[in-house]
């Protein structure tokens, strides 16, 4: 399964993080928002498409940039590509997670994550 998310950061470095709602895999855990990507689509588009389902904000494709993947081997093989992006419009909101936060890239890894993320926020704390 291939999964992409992002790191929307804001002007004084904060990361968007959102937490995942009841009755989900990893209920309560705060993850990147993303999601799947559909059979046939582009990794960027997909998350365009997650981002704007997830949060009603709209972002160019051009805006997101690589950070890093990982894999996890749990029921399903998941790898889960990260893209940073500093650019959006809309103001982000809770449309599909419990909640969202921003919080500083410092204080990432002290989060409940799934497992796949923890490599991730450290990439991405290592960066800011
Ligand atoms: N969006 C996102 N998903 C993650 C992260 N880390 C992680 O293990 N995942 C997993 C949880 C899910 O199994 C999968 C993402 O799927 P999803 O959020 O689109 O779908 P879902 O299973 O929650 O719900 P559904 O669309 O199948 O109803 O990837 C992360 O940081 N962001």
């Amino acid at each position: 399964m291939l999964v992409v998310a992002a790191a929307l950061i804001d002007a004084e470095g904060r990361v968007l993080m959102a937490r995942r709602p009841a009755g989900k895999q990893h209920a309560g855990l705060w993850e990147f928002p993303g999601g799947k990507v559909e059979p046939g689509e582009a990794p960027k588009a997909a998350l365009v498409r997650e981002l704007r389902e997830e949060l009603g904000v709209e972002i160019d494709p051009d805006a997101l940039d690589p950070v890093a993947f990982s894999e996890s081997l749990g029921e399903r093989h998941l790898v889960l590509l990260l893209y940073r992006c500093r650019s959006w419009r809309g103001e982000p909101r809770a449309l599909d997670a419990a909640e969202i936060r921003w919080v500083a890239a410092g204080d990432l890894t002290a989060l409940d994550m799934p497992p796949a993320d923890g490599p991730l926020a450290a990439a991405l704390a290592a960066e800011c």
